[in-house]
């Protein structure tokens, strides 16, 4: 990066990856119980030993190409830096807990304070805090009582390591997502103080195009940003229309230079959960696919008006191969299908997102080992790949693409 100011910049899927965003998964991955894992959006019980060292694996592979890594729990830690902005955060965090007595805020508050290490303290607040941590006696409220089973004072957050959908860099800016669900809205807090306090930022002219405090939801894992002129985001399980709406304004009114963004309308479906769990960028021009949305979809394209604030929205409906050569000014655009077109390798590799790659350069992506049909066929198509250990981390439901935020790549 020597040489260039930005700190962000992200205007590809595909340009060579130089610095990413992680976070290792921790012990809110032990927190998981079968009762909360519904609400917490798990569908099994990673073993978070090995679940490290495939994450660990995941990490290597992208210090091994050049790429920076960086972790949500050290900047986070390194945010907080004086007395008054742990304290505001500390409090943030306790008013987005469902905790309502004042006599628990109290008590979690000293609490999270009497770890000397910051690190420690924000991977408790990202474990979540049992209930014989702090206090386990207290029944203060109604609530206390009633809710005495219920077996956390503060909710674990299992969901950190995909770090892909709390926050998107889009072009130089940030998309400080407003999340579908509670339990992954709480995920953004970190986030905001770290755009907002950490050294690396805190000084530096980042646009915001959006807010986690906004009313409609969108989540990283529907932000594709195509090309520097283009960006598709999925109207899906979790991103509403209002939302893409509220965004395209700004980004297409902003000097970026980004001039359309597509809204590819999805199924409502855990399956298609996020755009990314169903289509990801490999190549210039190549994608991975899940079979199931080759046939014609409804695109809406907005482009920016005359007038300020003006957008100009189109419908079609089109197969992705169209849509993709149309917007992306392609004679052909070749769709590697997840499981090779077998309908039974499709829907167990696409369960454990074999379409969900992260690309660190054009034509070179990161891969799960057990998606052994799909990873083939883009060898056949001359994509180069790095696989990785998956037996653990894939039970979250999220591949390479979701585990990682980029914050810069080289332009193409
Ligand atoms: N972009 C993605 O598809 N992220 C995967 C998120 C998985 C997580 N368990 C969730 O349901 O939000």
């Amino acid at each position: 990066m020597s040489g260039d100011r930005r700190l962000l910049n992200v205007r590809s899927e595909i340009g060579k990856l130089k610095k990413v965003l992680l976070h290792r998964p921790g012990k809110e991955i032990e927190n998981l119980t079968p009762s909360l894992m519904d609400r917490l959006l798990f569908d099994d019980i990673p073993y978070l030993e090995v679940a490290r060292e495939e994450h660990d694996a995941f990490a290597d592979i992208f210090r091994k190409n050049g790429t920076e890594v960086v972790y949500l729990e050290d900047l986070a830690a390194e945010a907080l830096i004086d007395d008054e902005i742990r304290n505001k955060f500390i409090d943030e965090f306790i008013e987005e807990t469902k905790v309502m007595s004042d006599k628990k805020k109290e008590l979690i508050k000293e609490y999270l304070l009497s770890f000397s290490s910051k690190k420690e303290m924000i991977e408790k607040m990202m474990a979540g805090i049992r209930k014989e941590e702090v206090g386990s006696n207290i029944k203060s409220s109604l609530t206390d009582i009633v809710e005495s089973n219920y077996p956390f004072i503060t909710d674990p957050m299992p969901n950190l390591y995909f770090t892909r959908d709390p926050f998107a860099t889009i072009g130089s800016g940030v998309s400080l997502n407003h999340m579908k669900t509670v339990t992954r809205n709480r995920e953004t807090l970190f986030s905001k103080y770290i755009f907002k306090y950490h050294k690396d930022f805190k000084d530096a002219i980042i646009p915001f195009w959006y807010d986690r405090k906004e009313n409609a939801s969108i989540e990283g894992g529907d932000q594709l940003i195509l090309s520097n002129k283009v960006i598709a985001i999925g109207i899906s399980e979790r991103t509403e229309s209002a939302a893409i709406e509220k965004i395209a304004r700004r980004i297409l009114g902003s000097d970026e230079g980004f001039e359309v963004i597509l809204a590819f309308d999805i199924p409502k479906k855990r399956a298609f959960m996020h755009l990314d769990t169903v289509f990801t960028m490999v190549d210039y021009d190549k994608f991975t696919i899940h079979p199931e949305i080759e046939e014609p979809l409804t695109v809406y394209s907005l482009r920016k008006g005359e007038k300020p604030e003006e957008l100009i929205i189109e419908k079609e409906t089109m197969a992705l191969r169209e849509v993709l050569m149309k917007y992306l000014e392609l004679d052909d655009v070749r769709l590697i299908r997840c499981g090779n077109g077998n309908s039974i390798d499709a829907a167990r590799e696409q369960w454990n997102d074999g379409s969900n790659t992260l690309a660190i350069a054009p034509g070179e992506v990161i891969v799960y080992s057990r998606n052994y049909v799909t990873n083939r066929l883009l060898e056949e198509h001359g994509i180069k790949l790095n696989i990785m250990p998956s037996s653990e981390v894939s039970r979250g439901r999220g591949g390479p693409r979701c585990m990682s935020m980029p914050l810069y790549r080289e332009d193409l």
